[in-house]
């Protein structure tokens, strides 16, 4: 599941930093590549993919982008250290980060790339050819987003199909594609269409959601990646100083790029920030004063809102259904040195003996807030899991509000750009729960970011949302939270 918004608290960042890589990303060993055209034919035998530098890593993306697309798995869990893809464990770091950039390229430009594709193809693929369709879409991912040279890209795809029974027959067909979309690709990215980037199931419920123009918006800013937000526990001004940044109008540090791991940023170890996007960070501030305050962190980890509402004061009980996660929430505070309760617990049959002042629900979600970050949830995620979620968060909510004290606080939050998961599961929970009242939120408590507090008084953010001064210091992402309260 791709965390609530909170992008990463831990090291695990570090890949990220090659993940969005474009012209200019990470290095190839591609340039080493040689660039004799592979024979073909049953009599050649080609060379095991480990011994051509490259090839592997195309293999491997093309593995990975098939799995994302054809079995929804999560493009985090394909590229885990520990536990993912073996093609991509069997790689070492550099070339991991290669992968991660072509399959993150693949995915973020999904759209473009397959109309570029279609384009320079004579005749549709043969149904069922998903091997050859992946081989070519991460041959054109390099060749129109990439910096990777155009031969390198065509000769390694070449030879990746000759290396598979399935392809070797196409390889003539993937040099000729490529070589041609190679030829014609400044017409080809001239003529892209930033919604196809989208998935049509998504862009149709996002134009449902927001209307045409604002659809488009979000989709064309699908495109790029999103910058790097941090919460800091104090003086951000100072922050955004020694890292480059710049202050948002929330208080978090934004930094448009990034060149290392961010862990070797300054601050990170002495655990004076923490990674989160600013749109994350606006649920935990919605419980006004916490100082002293009793407040439940229901879906706590990897923990960006127990951070700020523990540096703010609160004394917090932070839970979560799963261990591992649990320990990550842990390891995170001890590097904040902040403190919090923690709990490995379901919160649907947790008893606290006494009843909190505020209740914080970060629920579950399709994630689709976080497409910058996590392009291949466009892919994974569709409407039934969007219809599945909002029942669960209806679930969860409803054990949420049975751990309010009278009088106080309960948000609801998550990372869904779309309605049926915020704005619906919110409206359901007020017509059920007579004990409880919306807190209307008053744009005046959201200074320089006004326009995300809605009529009703949500607060609904989208990659449209804050319009900066260049495109890659702009955006949040899609959260949407509510605030209520419950009859004293
Ligand atoms: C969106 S993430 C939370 C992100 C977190 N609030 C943050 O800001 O870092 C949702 C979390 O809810 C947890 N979760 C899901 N169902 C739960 C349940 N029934 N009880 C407790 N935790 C649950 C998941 O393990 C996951 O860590």
């Amino acid at each position: 599941m791709v965390g609530g918004g909170t992008a990463l608290l831990a090291p695990a960042l570090e890949g990220a930093v090659g993940l969005s890589a474009p012209r200019g990303g990470p290095a190839s060993k591609d340039r080493q590549t040689s660039k004799g055209r592979p024979k073909s034919g049953p009599s050649h035998v080609e060379p095991a993919a480990e011994a051509r530098p490259g090839l592997a890593v195309r293999m491997a993306a093309a593995k990975l982008l098939s799995a994302v697309v054809d079995s929804r798995v999560s493009a985090d869990g394909l590229t885990d250290p520990a536990g993912g893809h073996p093609a991509f464990r069997a790689l070492d770091a550099r070339d991991q980060g290669l992968v991660k950039a072509i399959l993150v390229t693949a995915l973020r430009f999904r759209g473009t790339i397959g109309a570029a594709l279609e384009g320079c193809l004579d005749r549709p693929l043969p149904a069922g050819a998903l091997s050859l369709a992946h081989l070519l879409h991460v041959g054109a991912a390099q060749i129109l987003h990439l910096d990777v040279p155009d031969s390198a890209a065509v000769d390694l795809a070449v030879a990746a199909a000759l290396a598979d029974p399935r392809n070797r027959r196409f390889s003539g067909l993937v040099n000729a594609v490529l070589r041609r979309v190679s030829r014609e690709k400044a017409e080809l990215l001239a003529a892209a269409d930033p919604r196809r980037d989208t998935p049509a199931w998504l862009y149709e419920r996002l134009v449902a959601a927001y209307g045409e123009e604002e659809a488009t918006a979000i989709a064309t800013l699908h495109r790029l990646p999103a910058p790097l937000d941090l919460s800091v526990k104090s003086d951000p001004e100072r922050w955004a100083r020694e890292l480059g940044g710049i202050v948002l109008p929330t208080g978090s540090v934004r930094l448009a790029e990034l060149s290392g791991p961010v862990t070797a940023l300054p601050g990170f170890e002495d655990g004076e920030w923490w990674v989160q996007d600013a749109a994350a960070a606006l649920p935990a501030r919605l419980f006004r004063a916490m100082g002293g305050k009793r407040i439940a962190d229901l879906c706590a980890a990897p923990g960006g809102k127990t951070a700020q509402l523990a540096a703010a004061g609160a004394k917090v009980t932070a839970l979560d259904l799963s261990a591992s996660r649990r320990k990550r929430l842990d390891g995170n505070l001890a590097r904040l040195r902040l403190d919090a309760e923690t709990l490995v617990q379901d919160l649907r049959t947790y008893q606290p003996e006494t009843l909190f002042d505020g209740v914080l629900l970060d629920a579950p979600c399709s994630s689709t807030g976080t497409i910058r970050r996590h392009p291949d949830v466009a892919y994974t995620k569709g409407p039934e899991e969007i219809e599945k979620l909002a029942g669960v968060q209806a679930g969860l909510l409803d054990a949420a509000a049975a751990l309010v004290a009278p009088g106080g606080t309960l948000v609801f939050s998550n990372c869904s750009l779309d309605p049926v998961e915020g704005e619906g599961v919110a409206r359901s929970f007020l017509a059920a729960h007579a004990d409880f009242a919306l807190d209307a939120v008053a744009a005046a408590e959201l200074p320089g970011l006004e326009a995300a507090v809605t009529q009703e008084g949500f607060v609904r953010t989208t990659p449209a949302t804050l319009r900066l001064s260049t495109p890659a210091l702009s955006g949040l992402d899609g959260f949407f939270a509510a605030r209520f309260v419950k009859n004293s």
